[in-house]
Protein backbone atom coordinates (compact mmCIF):
# COMPACT_ATOMS: atom_id res chain seq x y z
CA UNK A 1 0.00 0.00 0.00
CA UNK A 2 1.30 3.43 -0.99
CA UNK A 3 1.39 6.27 1.61
CA UNK A 4 0.07 9.73 0.75
CA UNK A 5 3.46 10.71 1.41
CA UNK A 6 3.91 9.45 -2.15
CA UNK A 7 1.88 10.97 -4.10
CA UNK A 8 2.90 11.85 -7.53
CA UNK A 9 0.84 14.54 -9.56
CA UNK A 10 -0.19 13.71 -12.48
CA UNK A 11 -2.31 16.45 -14.07
CA UNK A 12 -4.48 19.21 -13.02
CA UNK A 13 -3.76 22.94 -11.52
CA UNK A 14 -1.49 22.11 -8.67
CA UNK A 15 2.14 23.36 -9.26
CA UNK A 16 4.60 21.12 -9.88
CA UNK A 17 6.32 19.24 -6.81
CA UNK A 18 6.44 15.78 -6.40
CA UNK A 19 4.85 15.10 -2.78
CA UNK A 20 1.87 16.69 -1.79
CA UNK A 21 2.66 16.78 1.52
CA UNK A 22 5.49 19.37 -0.02
CA UNK A 23 3.21 21.24 -1.27
CA UNK A 24 1.27 21.97 2.14
CA UNK A 25 4.41 22.91 3.55
CA UNK A 26 5.18 25.29 0.59
CA UNK A 27 1.80 26.69 1.30
CA UNK A 28 2.55 26.91 4.96
CA UNK A 29 6.14 28.36 4.41
CA UNK A 30 4.75 31.09 1.64
CA UNK A 31 2.13 32.00 4.15
CA UNK A 32 4.64 33.93 6.84
CA UNK A 33 6.15 35.93 4.03
CA UNK A 34 3.48 37.90 2.11
CA UNK A 35 0.06 39.22 2.73
CA UNK A 36 -2.32 39.13 -0.11
CA UNK A 37 -4.31 42.45 -0.59
CA UNK A 38 -8.35 41.96 0.52
CA UNK A 39 -10.74 40.68 -2.50
CA UNK A 40 -12.20 44.37 -2.78
CA UNK A 41 -8.78 45.22 -3.55
CA UNK A 42 -8.06 42.50 -6.39
CA UNK A 43 -10.63 43.67 -8.36
CA UNK A 44 -9.23 44.43 -11.60
CA UNK A 45 -6.23 41.76 -11.14
CA UNK A 46 -6.35 39.25 -13.95
CA UNK A 47 -4.90 35.82 -12.45
CA UNK A 48 -2.41 33.52 -14.66
CA UNK A 49 -5.43 31.30 -14.57
CA UNK A 50 -7.84 33.21 -16.85
CA UNK A 51 -8.37 32.63 -20.37
CA UNK A 52 -7.46 36.00 -22.55
CA UNK A 53 -10.39 37.10 -23.51
CA UNK A 54 -12.41 36.61 -20.36
CA UNK A 55 -14.87 33.77 -20.77
CA UNK A 56 -14.05 31.78 -17.76
CA UNK A 57 -11.62 29.07 -18.44
CA UNK A 58 -12.69 25.69 -16.71
CA UNK A 59 -9.55 24.22 -14.12
CA UNK A 60 -8.31 21.00 -14.65
CA UNK A 61 -9.68 18.92 -12.24
CA UNK A 62 -7.19 18.13 -9.27
CA UNK A 63 -6.06 14.75 -9.67
CA UNK A 64 -3.29 13.05 -7.35
CA UNK A 65 -2.48 9.37 -7.57
CA UNK A 66 -0.24 6.62 -5.59
CA UNK A 67 0.09 3.27 -5.08
CA UNK A 68 -1.81 0.42 -5.39
CA UNK A 69 -4.29 2.70 -7.62
CA UNK A 70 -4.89 5.20 -4.98
CA UNK A 71 -6.76 8.30 -6.62
CA UNK A 72 -7.17 11.46 -5.00
CA UNK A 73 -9.87 13.60 -6.56
CA UNK A 74 -9.15 16.74 -4.85
CA UNK A 75 -10.74 19.96 -4.23
CA UNK A 76 -9.20 23.50 -5.51
CA UNK A 77 -7.47 26.04 -2.72
CA UNK A 78 -7.41 29.60 -2.89
CA UNK A 79 -3.58 28.75 -2.84
CA UNK A 80 -3.54 27.28 -6.09
CA UNK A 81 -4.23 30.80 -7.88
CA UNK A 82 -3.07 33.10 -4.95
CA UNK A 83 0.35 32.53 -3.96
CA UNK A 84 1.66 34.00 -0.14
CA UNK A 85 -1.41 33.31 1.58
CA UNK A 86 -1.02 33.73 5.69
CA UNK A 87 -2.37 30.77 7.77
CA UNK A 88 -3.51 31.77 10.98
CA UNK A 89 -4.11 29.07 14.20
CA UNK A 90 -7.94 27.86 14.24
CA UNK A 91 -9.50 29.37 16.97
CA UNK A 92 -11.61 26.18 17.60
CA UNK A 93 -8.43 24.94 19.21
CA UNK A 94 -8.95 27.86 22.22
CA UNK A 95 -12.79 26.76 22.12
CA UNK A 96 -13.67 24.80 25.68
CA UNK A 97 -16.32 22.71 23.68
CA UNK A 98 -13.85 21.62 21.55
CA UNK A 99 -10.83 21.82 22.61
CA UNK A 100 -11.32 18.76 25.28
CA UNK A 101 -11.69 16.25 21.43
CA UNK A 102 -8.55 14.12 21.60
CA UNK A 103 -7.88 14.17 17.91
CA UNK A 104 -10.58 17.14 16.70
CA UNK A 105 -8.88 18.60 13.91
CA UNK A 106 -8.60 15.74 10.68
CA UNK A 107 -5.08 15.09 9.99
CA UNK A 108 -4.36 16.56 6.22
CA UNK A 109 -3.66 13.53 4.41
CA UNK A 110 -7.16 12.10 5.82
CA UNK A 111 -9.64 10.91 2.53
CA UNK A 112 -12.94 9.22 2.42
CA UNK A 113 -13.16 6.27 -0.31
CA UNK A 114 -15.34 6.61 -2.83
CA UNK A 115 -15.79 2.44 -3.22
CA UNK A 116 -15.89 0.05 0.05
CA UNK A 117 -16.97 -2.85 -1.32
CA UNK A 118 -13.21 -4.20 -2.30
CA UNK A 119 -11.73 -7.50 -3.07
CA UNK A 120 -8.78 -8.98 -2.15
CA UNK A 121 -6.72 -7.39 -5.57
CA UNK A 122 -8.59 -4.25 -6.15
CA UNK A 123 -6.79 -0.83 -6.78
CA UNK A 124 -7.61 1.53 -3.35
CA UNK A 125 -10.02 3.51 -6.31
CA UNK A 126 -10.86 6.76 -6.09
CA UNK A 127 -10.52 8.79 -2.11
CA UNK A 128 -12.45 12.68 -1.45
CA UNK A 129 -10.18 14.90 1.21
CA UNK A 130 -11.97 14.35 3.99
CA UNK A 131 -14.11 17.17 5.66
CA UNK A 132 -13.97 18.92 8.68
CA UNK A 133 -11.96 21.71 11.16
CA UNK A 134 -8.24 21.95 10.12
CA UNK A 135 -5.27 23.28 12.48
CA UNK A 136 -4.66 26.30 10.11
CA UNK A 137 -7.09 28.72 8.64
CA UNK A 138 -6.75 31.01 5.87
CA UNK A 139 -8.90 33.67 7.16
CA UNK A 140 -8.84 35.67 10.03
CA UNK A 141 -12.63 35.80 12.14
CA UNK A 142 -12.86 39.81 11.69
CA UNK A 143 -11.94 39.45 7.97
CA UNK A 144 -14.39 37.00 7.19
CA UNK A 145 -17.65 38.51 5.19
CA UNK A 146 -19.96 35.49 4.27
CA UNK A 147 -23.30 34.95 2.38
CA UNK A 148 -25.47 32.79 2.27
CA UNK A 149 -27.74 32.07 -0.98
CA UNK A 150 -30.73 29.51 -1.38
CA UNK A 151 -31.96 28.44 -4.85
CA UNK A 152 -34.02 25.60 -6.52
CA UNK A 153 -37.08 24.46 -4.65
CA UNK A 154 -38.28 24.07 -1.32
CA UNK A 155 -36.38 20.95 0.67
CA UNK A 156 -36.70 20.38 4.79
CA UNK A 157 -33.42 20.96 6.12
CA UNK A 158 -33.05 24.90 4.34
CA UNK A 159 -33.47 26.69 7.60
CA UNK A 160 -31.31 24.56 9.60
CA UNK A 161 -28.52 24.59 7.23
CA UNK A 162 -28.84 28.88 7.34
CA UNK A 163 -29.12 28.38 10.91
CA UNK A 164 -26.41 26.30 11.25
CA UNK A 165 -24.14 28.30 8.99
CA UNK A 166 -24.66 31.89 10.89
CA UNK A 167 -24.49 29.65 14.13
CA UNK A 168 -21.10 27.66 13.16
CA UNK A 169 -19.25 30.20 11.87
CA UNK A 170 -20.26 32.80 14.79
CA UNK A 171 -19.68 30.27 17.74
CA UNK A 172 -16.59 28.27 16.53
CA UNK A 173 -15.22 30.68 14.56
CA UNK A 174 -15.55 34.14 15.90
CA UNK A 175 -17.27 35.55 12.45
CA UNK A 176 -19.92 38.25 12.82
CA UNK A 177 -20.03 39.54 8.98
CA UNK A 178 -22.74 36.90 7.68
CA UNK A 179 -25.22 38.17 4.60
CA UNK A 180 -28.25 36.74 3.66
CA UNK A 181 -28.96 36.76 -0.23
CA UNK A 182 -32.85 36.73 -0.89
CA UNK A 183 -34.24 34.83 -3.36
CA UNK A 184 -31.90 32.48 -5.10
CA UNK A 185 -28.99 33.52 -7.41
CA UNK A 186 -30.67 36.70 -8.91
CA UNK A 187 -30.75 38.43 -5.56
CA UNK A 188 -26.82 38.80 -5.82
CA UNK A 189 -28.02 41.80 -8.07
CA UNK A 190 -31.76 42.30 -7.80
CA UNK A 191 -32.96 41.54 -4.24
CA UNK A 192 -31.91 42.92 -1.05
CA UNK A 193 -29.41 41.27 1.65
CA UNK A 194 -30.31 40.49 4.85
CA UNK A 195 -27.86 40.46 7.88
CA UNK A 196 -28.16 36.68 9.60
CA UNK A 197 -26.88 36.67 13.38
CA UNK A 198 -27.60 33.58 15.96
CA UNK A 199 -30.21 35.66 17.44
CA UNK A 200 -31.91 36.23 14.21
CA UNK A 201 -31.70 32.85 13.60
CA UNK A 202 -32.43 30.76 16.04
CA UNK A 203 -35.91 29.77 15.46
CA UNK A 204 -36.03 29.00 11.97
CA UNK A 205 -34.86 25.44 11.99
CA UNK A 206 -38.47 24.96 12.59
CA UNK A 207 -40.07 26.48 10.14
CA UNK A 208 -40.61 25.20 6.73
CA UNK A 209 -39.36 26.89 3.51
CA UNK A 210 -36.36 29.23 3.31
CA UNK A 211 -36.34 32.29 5.17
CA UNK A 212 -34.08 33.68 2.12
CA UNK A 213 -36.53 32.52 -0.06
CA UNK A 214 -35.05 31.19 -3.66
CA UNK A 215 -36.07 31.33 -7.09
CA UNK A 216 -35.32 29.28 -10.39
CA UNK A 217 -33.09 30.83 -13.34
CA UNK A 218 -31.49 33.98 -13.35
CA UNK A 219 -27.81 32.72 -12.91
CA UNK A 220 -25.75 35.48 -14.59
CA UNK A 221 -22.39 34.95 -13.73
CA UNK A 222 -20.29 38.15 -13.96
CA UNK A 223 -23.22 40.06 -12.28
CA UNK A 224 -23.04 38.03 -9.36
CA UNK A 225 -19.22 37.73 -9.01
CA UNK A 226 -19.52 41.52 -9.19
CA UNK A 227 -21.85 41.82 -6.90
CA UNK A 228 -19.93 39.17 -4.41
CA UNK A 229 -16.39 41.83 -5.42
CA UNK A 230 -18.32 44.88 -4.72
CA UNK A 231 -19.86 43.59 -1.38
CA UNK A 232 -15.97 42.09 -0.55
CA UNK A 233 -17.63 39.09 0.45
CA UNK A 234 -14.74 36.24 0.94
CA UNK A 235 -17.13 33.10 1.59
CA UNK A 236 -19.88 32.24 -0.43
CA UNK A 237 -22.23 29.17 0.71
CA UNK A 238 -24.50 27.99 -1.91
CA UNK A 239 -27.72 25.54 -0.84
CA UNK A 240 -29.37 24.08 -3.78
CA UNK A 241 -29.59 21.05 -5.79
CA UNK A 242 -27.52 20.05 -9.30
CA UNK A 243 -28.51 23.02 -11.16
CA UNK A 244 -27.69 25.28 -8.47
CA UNK A 245 -24.14 23.43 -8.23
CA UNK A 246 -23.37 24.09 -11.74
CA UNK A 247 -24.12 27.79 -10.99
CA UNK A 248 -21.70 27.67 -8.10
CA UNK A 249 -19.45 25.94 -9.79
CA UNK A 250 -19.24 28.93 -12.80
CA UNK A 251 -19.27 31.77 -9.87
CA UNK A 252 -15.93 29.59 -8.75
CA UNK A 253 -14.23 29.55 -12.19
CA UNK A 254 -15.09 32.97 -12.63
CA UNK A 255 -14.04 34.21 -8.99
CA UNK A 256 -10.61 32.24 -9.63
CA UNK A 257 -10.55 33.65 -13.26
CA UNK A 258 -10.22 37.15 -11.18
CA UNK A 259 -7.97 36.20 -8.80
CA UNK A 260 -10.21 36.64 -5.82
CA UNK A 261 -9.53 35.04 -2.08
CA UNK A 262 -13.08 34.31 -1.66
CA UNK A 263 -14.08 30.67 -0.63
CA UNK A 264 -17.06 29.06 -2.72
CA UNK A 265 -18.52 26.26 -0.56
CA UNK A 266 -22.04 24.03 -2.35
CA UNK A 267 -24.22 22.49 0.18
CA UNK A 268 -26.40 19.84 -2.23
CA UNK A 269 -29.86 20.18 -1.51
CA UNK A 270 -32.99 18.08 -3.26
CA UNK A 271 -35.30 16.41 -2.13
CA UNK A 272 -35.44 13.99 -4.72
CA UNK A 273 -31.87 12.75 -3.88
CA UNK A 274 -30.83 12.43 -7.32
CA UNK A 275 -27.77 14.24 -6.70
CA UNK A 276 -24.78 11.99 -7.32
CA UNK A 277 -21.48 10.95 -5.31
CA UNK A 278 -23.33 11.45 -1.80
CA UNK A 279 -24.88 8.95 0.32
CA UNK A 280 -28.28 10.75 0.72
CA UNK A 281 -29.44 14.30 0.29
CA UNK A 282 -31.07 16.19 3.56
CA UNK A 283 -34.59 16.83 3.31
CA UNK A 284 -35.02 13.01 1.99
CA UNK A 285 -35.75 11.05 4.60
CA UNK A 286 -38.05 13.47 6.09
CA UNK A 287 -40.25 13.67 2.37
CA UNK A 288 -39.95 9.96 3.02
CA UNK A 289 -41.99 10.09 6.13
CA UNK A 290 -44.33 13.12 5.23
CA UNK A 291 -45.12 10.70 2.26
CA UNK A 292 -46.13 8.13 4.52
CA UNK A 293 -49.21 10.20 5.37
CA UNK A 294 -50.52 10.97 2.12
CA UNK A 295 -50.19 6.89 1.22
CA UNK A 296 -52.01 6.08 4.79
CA UNK A 297 -55.15 8.10 3.89
CA UNK A 298 -55.20 6.99 0.21
CA UNK A 299 -55.16 2.79 1.85
CA UNK A 300 -57.41 4.00 4.60
CA UNK A 301 -60.24 5.24 1.70
CA UNK A 302 -59.42 2.43 -0.09
CA UNK A 303 -59.85 -0.21 1.93
CA UNK A 304 -63.45 1.38 3.35
CA UNK A 305 -65.28 1.26 -0.11
CA UNK A 306 -66.10 -1.68 -2.74
CA UNK A 307 -63.36 -1.76 -5.28
CA UNK A 308 -61.48 1.19 -3.93
CA UNK A 309 -58.06 2.50 -5.81
CA UNK A 310 -55.64 5.41 -4.13
CA UNK A 311 -53.68 7.13 -6.53
CA UNK A 312 -50.54 9.09 -4.82
CA UNK A 313 -48.11 11.26 -6.54
CA UNK A 314 -45.30 11.82 -4.99
CA UNK A 315 -42.14 14.12 -6.44
CA UNK A 316 -39.43 12.84 -8.50
CA UNK A 317 -38.80 14.52 -11.54
CA UNK A 318 -36.04 12.17 -12.87
CA UNK A 319 -35.29 9.94 -9.64
CA UNK A 320 -37.70 7.81 -8.14
CA UNK A 321 -35.92 7.64 -4.69
CA UNK A 322 -39.04 9.14 -2.71
CA UNK A 323 -41.48 7.03 -4.51
CA UNK A 324 -39.17 3.70 -3.84
CA UNK A 325 -38.68 4.41 -0.05
CA UNK A 326 -42.35 5.80 0.66
CA UNK A 327 -43.62 2.38 -0.84
CA UNK A 328 -41.04 0.48 1.22
CA UNK A 329 -41.40 1.95 4.55
CA UNK A 330 -45.51 1.67 4.25
CA UNK A 331 -46.63 -1.38 3.35
CA UNK A 332 -49.54 -0.52 2.07
CA UNK A 333 -48.36 0.06 -1.88
CA UNK A 334 -49.39 -2.43 -4.17
CA UNK A 335 -47.87 -0.87 -7.27
CA UNK A 336 -45.23 1.98 -7.48
CA UNK A 337 -43.91 3.65 -10.98
CA UNK A 338 -41.10 5.50 -11.47
CA UNK A 339 -39.10 7.43 -14.22
CA UNK A 340 -36.56 4.77 -14.16
CA UNK A 341 -38.60 1.84 -14.94
CA UNK A 342 -40.89 2.18 -18.03
CA UNK A 343 -44.41 0.60 -17.84
CA UNK A 344 -47.65 -0.13 -19.91
CA UNK A 345 -51.21 0.20 -19.25
CA UNK A 346 -52.87 -2.30 -22.20
CA UNK A 347 -52.49 -6.01 -22.90
CA UNK A 348 -50.93 -8.90 -21.26
CA UNK A 349 -48.50 -8.22 -18.09
CA UNK A 350 -50.19 -3.99 -18.21
CA UNK A 351 -50.72 -1.81 -15.69
CA UNK A 352 -54.66 -1.86 -16.20
CA UNK A 353 -54.50 -6.19 -15.98
CA UNK A 354 -52.62 -5.98 -12.88
CA UNK A 355 -55.65 -3.41 -11.35
CA UNK A 356 -57.79 -5.99 -12.63
CA UNK A 357 -56.25 -8.63 -10.75
CA UNK A 358 -55.37 -6.75 -7.25
CA UNK A 359 -58.60 -5.56 -7.06
CA UNK A 360 -60.09 -8.88 -7.46
CA UNK A 361 -57.82 -10.51 -5.13
CA UNK A 362 -57.94 -7.71 -2.42
CA UNK A 363 -61.01 -5.40 -3.25
CA UNK A 364 -58.64 -2.54 -3.26
CA UNK A 365 -55.76 -0.96 -4.16
CA UNK A 366 -53.20 1.67 -3.51
CA UNK A 367 -50.45 3.15 -6.42
CA UNK A 368 -47.72 5.35 -5.93
CA UNK A 369 -46.45 7.36 -8.70
CA UNK A 370 -43.35 9.25 -8.98
CA UNK A 371 -44.22 12.48 -10.90
CA UNK A 372 -41.60 11.80 -13.63
CA UNK A 373 -42.63 8.38 -14.79
CA UNK A 374 -44.76 7.53 -17.76
CA UNK A 375 -44.26 10.72 -19.19
CA UNK A 376 -43.59 9.29 -22.63
CA UNK A 377 -46.48 7.27 -22.44
CA UNK A 378 -48.47 9.99 -21.86
CA UNK A 379 -46.68 12.33 -24.64
CA UNK A 380 -47.99 9.31 -26.95
CA UNK A 381 -51.95 9.69 -25.79
CA UNK A 382 -51.70 14.04 -24.83
CA UNK A 383 -50.42 16.46 -27.78
CA UNK A 384 -47.88 18.30 -25.61
CA UNK A 385 -45.97 21.65 -25.95
CA UNK A 386 -42.51 20.60 -24.95
CA UNK A 387 -42.66 23.57 -21.83
CA UNK A 388 -39.59 24.64 -19.62
CA UNK A 389 -39.46 26.23 -16.37
CA UNK A 390 -37.06 29.64 -15.42
CA UNK A 391 -33.81 27.03 -14.96
CA UNK A 392 -34.49 25.11 -18.29
CA UNK A 393 -36.07 21.92 -16.39
CA UNK A 394 -38.78 19.95 -18.16
CA UNK A 395 -42.25 20.99 -17.14
CA UNK A 396 -43.78 17.96 -16.14
CA UNK A 397 -47.73 16.91 -17.20
CA UNK A 398 -49.38 15.39 -14.32
CA UNK A 399 -49.17 11.69 -14.19
CA UNK A 400 -51.48 10.85 -11.79
CA UNK A 401 -54.43 12.49 -12.96
CA UNK A 402 -53.59 11.06 -16.35
CA UNK A 403 -52.95 7.71 -14.96
CA UNK A 404 -56.80 8.17 -12.41
CA UNK A 405 -58.23 8.79 -15.80
CA UNK A 406 -56.90 5.78 -17.76
CA UNK A 407 -57.83 3.40 -15.03
CA UNK A 408 -61.35 4.49 -14.56
CA UNK A 409 -61.79 4.38 -18.36
CA UNK A 410 -61.03 1.07 -18.67
CA UNK A 411 -63.12 0.15 -15.30
CA UNK A 412 -66.15 1.89 -16.56
CA UNK A 413 -65.67 0.12 -20.10
CA UNK A 414 -65.72 -3.36 -18.24
CA UNK A 415 -68.68 -2.63 -16.21
CA UNK A 416 -66.49 -2.96 -12.69
CA UNK A 417 -67.87 -0.71 -9.67
CA UNK A 418 -65.07 1.86 -9.02
CA UNK A 419 -64.20 4.00 -6.31
CA UNK A 420 -60.63 6.08 -7.07
CA UNK A 421 -59.15 8.68 -4.96
CA UNK A 422 -56.29 10.82 -6.25
CA UNK A 423 -54.03 12.27 -3.58
CA UNK A 424 -51.29 15.06 -4.78
CA UNK A 425 -49.31 16.02 -1.58
CA UNK A 426 -46.28 16.63 -3.96
CA UNK A 427 -45.97 20.26 -1.84
CA UNK A 428 -47.04 19.41 1.35
CA UNK A 429 -43.94 16.76 1.41
CA UNK A 430 -41.05 19.80 0.78
CA UNK A 431 -42.77 22.64 2.26
CA UNK A 432 -42.52 20.66 5.93
CA UNK A 433 -39.56 21.16 8.48
CA UNK A 434 -37.33 18.96 8.58
CA UNK A 435 -36.94 15.61 11.11
CA UNK A 436 -34.80 15.09 13.86
CA UNK A 437 -32.11 12.80 11.68
CA UNK A 438 -32.43 15.41 9.29
CA UNK A 439 -31.40 18.17 11.01
CA UNK A 440 -28.80 16.49 12.27
CA UNK A 441 -27.58 16.10 9.38
CA UNK A 442 -27.88 19.28 8.10
CA UNK A 443 -26.25 20.89 11.00
CA UNK A 444 -23.02 18.28 10.28
CA UNK A 445 -22.80 19.33 6.58
CA UNK A 446 -22.85 23.33 7.80
CA UNK A 447 -20.37 22.41 9.76
CA UNK A 448 -18.46 20.93 7.22
CA UNK A 449 -19.03 23.41 5.08
CA UNK A 450 -17.87 25.91 7.29
CA UNK A 451 -14.49 24.36 8.04
CA UNK A 452 -13.92 23.58 4.60
CA UNK A 453 -14.04 27.50 3.45
CA UNK A 454 -12.00 28.67 6.56
CA UNK A 455 -9.11 26.33 5.71
CA UNK A 456 -9.15 28.11 2.18
CA UNK A 457 -10.59 25.08 0.41
CA UNK A 458 -12.78 26.38 -2.73
CA UNK A 459 -15.03 24.89 -5.73
CA UNK A 460 -16.26 21.81 -3.55
CA UNK A 461 -19.91 20.50 -2.25
CA UNK A 462 -19.98 18.91 1.15
CA UNK A 463 -21.47 15.55 1.37
CA UNK A 464 -21.22 12.04 3.05
CA UNK A 465 -19.63 9.66 1.12
CA UNK A 466 -19.55 5.71 3.15
CA UNK A 467 -21.00 7.81 6.07
CA UNK A 468 -18.07 9.92 6.35
CA UNK A 469 -18.14 13.88 5.31
CA UNK A 470 -15.84 15.17 1.98
CA UNK A 471 -15.81 18.00 -0.01
CA UNK A 472 -16.29 17.11 -3.47
CA UNK A 473 -15.18 18.94 -6.47
CA UNK A 474 -18.25 20.64 -8.07
CA UNK A 475 -17.80 18.61 -11.10
CA UNK A 476 -18.15 15.32 -9.27
CA UNK A 477 -21.40 16.35 -8.80
CA UNK A 478 -22.50 17.94 -11.77
CA UNK A 479 -21.61 15.43 -14.33
CA UNK A 480 -23.96 12.98 -13.55
CA UNK A 481 -27.48 11.93 -11.79
CA UNK A 482 -28.18 9.69 -8.82
CA UNK A 483 -31.04 7.48 -10.48
CA UNK A 484 -32.83 4.46 -8.82
CA UNK A 485 -30.93 1.00 -10.43
CA UNK A 486 -34.13 -1.27 -11.80
CA UNK A 487 -31.41 -3.71 -12.14
CA UNK A 488 -30.14 -3.41 -8.53
CA UNK A 489 -31.08 -5.39 -5.27
CA UNK A 490 -33.65 -1.93 -3.90
CA UNK A 491 -35.58 -2.06 -6.70
CA UNK A 492 -35.84 -6.40 -6.76
CA UNK A 493 -36.90 -5.45 -2.66
CA UNK A 494 -39.35 -2.99 -3.51
CA UNK A 495 -40.77 -5.53 -6.59
CA UNK A 496 -40.97 -7.87 -4.05
CA UNK A 497 -42.75 -6.30 -1.24
CA UNK A 498 -45.41 -5.20 -3.49
CA UNK A 499 -45.32 -8.07 -5.50
CA UNK A 500 -46.19 -5.73 -8.73
CA UNK A 501 -45.26 -6.57 -12.34
CA UNK A 502 -41.61 -4.82 -13.68
CA UNK A 503 -43.15 -4.09 -16.72
CA UNK A 504 -40.11 -4.48 -18.97
CA UNK A 505 -39.44 -6.86 -21.47
CA UNK A 506 -35.79 -8.73 -21.90
CA UNK A 507 -34.98 -5.18 -24.00
CA UNK A 508 -35.41 -3.40 -21.15
CA UNK A 509 -33.60 -5.28 -19.12
CA UNK A 510 -30.64 -5.38 -21.41
CA UNK A 511 -30.77 -1.36 -21.86
CA UNK A 512 -30.79 -1.21 -17.90
CA UNK A 513 -28.18 -3.41 -17.52
CA UNK A 514 -25.98 -1.27 -19.80
CA UNK A 515 -26.52 1.38 -17.26
CA UNK A 516 -24.85 -0.61 -14.58
CA UNK A 517 -21.55 -0.25 -13.03
CA UNK A 518 -18.93 -2.44 -15.13
CA UNK A 519 -18.35 -5.60 -13.44
CA UNK A 520 -14.66 -4.95 -13.64
CA UNK A 521 -14.54 -3.09 -10.88
CA UNK A 522 -15.29 -5.66 -8.27
CA UNK A 523 -13.05 -8.27 -10.24
CA UNK A 524 -9.95 -7.70 -8.70
CA UNK A 525 -8.03 -10.35 -10.62
CA UNK A 526 -8.05 -8.38 -14.02
CA UNK A 527 -5.60 -5.78 -13.42
CA UNK A 528 -5.59 -4.57 -16.35
CA UNK A 529 -9.04 -3.56 -16.57
CA UNK A 530 -9.09 -2.44 -13.27
CA UNK A 531 -6.55 0.23 -14.03
CA UNK A 532 -6.92 3.77 -12.26
CA UNK A 533 -8.11 5.49 -14.90
CA UNK A 534 -11.13 3.04 -14.79
CA UNK A 535 -11.52 3.31 -11.55
CA UNK A 536 -11.31 7.58 -11.39
CA UNK A 537 -13.59 7.78 -14.51
CA UNK A 538 -16.79 5.10 -12.81
CA UNK A 539 -16.44 6.79 -9.56
CA UNK A 540 -19.81 8.95 -9.99
CA UNK A 541 -21.94 6.17 -12.07
CA UNK A 542 -20.74 3.41 -9.12
CA UNK A 543 -21.33 6.19 -6.08
CA UNK A 544 -24.82 6.63 -7.59
CA UNK A 545 -25.53 2.76 -7.50
CA UNK A 546 -24.38 2.27 -4.25
CA UNK A 547 -25.68 5.66 -2.50
CA UNK A 548 -28.86 4.37 -3.70
CA UNK A 549 -28.28 1.17 -1.73
CA UNK A 550 -27.33 2.59 1.17
CA UNK A 551 -29.86 6.01 1.42
CA UNK A 552 -32.32 5.81 3.81
CA UNK A 553 -30.07 3.11 5.63
CA UNK A 554 -26.78 5.26 6.91
CA UNK A 555 -26.76 7.91 9.57
CA UNK A 556 -24.60 10.88 8.57
N1 LIG B 1 -26.00 24.93 -16.01
C1 LIG B 1 -26.20 25.95 -15.19
N2 LIG B 1 -25.29 26.96 -15.11
C2 LIG B 1 -25.48 28.00 -14.28
N3 LIG B 1 -26.55 28.13 -13.47
C3 LIG B 1 -27.48 27.17 -13.49
C4 LIG B 1 -27.36 26.03 -14.35
N4 LIG B 1 -28.45 25.24 -14.15
C5 LIG B 1 -29.20 25.87 -13.23
N5 LIG B 1 -28.63 27.01 -12.83
C6 LIG B 1 -29.16 27.97 -11.84
O1 LIG B 1 -29.29 27.32 -10.59
C7 LIG B 1 -30.47 27.74 -9.93
C8 LIG B 1 -31.27 26.54 -9.48
O2 LIG B 1 -31.45 25.60 -10.55
P1 LIG B 1 -32.74 24.66 -10.64
O3 LIG B 1 -33.97 25.51 -10.69
O4 LIG B 1 -32.52 23.70 -11.74
O5 LIG B 1 -32.82 23.96 -9.22
P2 LIG B 1 -31.85 22.93 -8.54
O6 LIG B 1 -30.73 23.63 -7.90
O7 LIG B 1 -31.49 21.85 -9.51
O8 LIG B 1 -32.77 22.37 -7.38
P3 LIG B 1 -34.01 21.35 -7.50
O9 LIG B 1 -34.09 20.87 -8.91
O10 LIG B 1 -33.66 20.27 -6.54
O11 LIG B 1 -35.18 22.12 -7.07
C9 LIG B 1 -31.23 28.62 -10.90
O12 LIG B 1 -31.11 29.96 -10.47
C10 LIG B 1 -30.56 28.39 -12.24
O13 LIG B 1 -30.52 29.55 -13.03
O1 LIG C 1 -42.81 23.54 -8.79
P1 LIG C 1 -41.36 23.74 -8.66
O2 LIG C 1 -40.96 24.70 -7.61
O3 LIG C 1 -40.70 24.01 -9.96
O4 LIG C 1 -40.74 22.38 -8.13
C1 LIG C 1 -41.03 21.13 -8.63
C2 LIG C 1 -39.80 20.28 -8.72
O5 LIG C 1 -38.93 20.46 -7.65
C3 LIG C 1 -38.46 19.20 -7.16
O6 LIG C 1 -39.05 18.99 -5.93
C4 LIG C 1 -36.98 19.23 -7.01
O7 LIG C 1 -36.65 20.15 -6.01
C5 LIG C 1 -38.93 18.18 -8.19
O8 LIG C 1 -39.23 16.95 -7.64
C6 LIG C 1 -40.13 18.86 -8.76
O9 LIG C 1 -40.38 18.46 -10.08
MG1 LIG D 1 -32.54 20.09 -10.13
Amino acid sequence: MGSMSNFDQQQGSIPNSSSFDRLLDLRSSLSSVKRVPSASNLRSRSSSMGSENGTPKKSDPKIVRAAAGYVLEDVPHVTDYIKGLPTYPNPLQDNPAYSVVKQYFVNEDDTVACQIVVHKASPRGTHFRRAGPRQKVYFESDEVHACIVTCGGLCPGLNTVIREIVCGLYHMYGVTRILGIEGGYKGFYARNTIPLTPKSVNDIHKRGGTVLSTSRGGHDTSKIVDSIQDRGINQVYIIGGDGTQKGASVIFEEIQRRGLKVAVAGIPKTIDNDIAVIDKSFGFDTAVEEAQRAINAAHVEAESVENGIGVVKLMGRYSGFIAMYATLASRDVDCCLIPESPFYLEGKGGLLEFVEKRLKESGHMVIVVAEGAGQELMAESIRTMHNEDASGNKLLLDVGLWLSQKIKEHLTKKQKVLNLKYIDPTYMIRAVPSNASDNVYSTLLAHSAIHGAMAGYTGFTVGPVNGRHAYIPFHRITETQNKVVITDRMWARLLSSTNQPSFLSQVDVEDAKKEEPPAQFLQGDDKKRCSEESVSNNCSKLSSSSSQKSTGQKSA
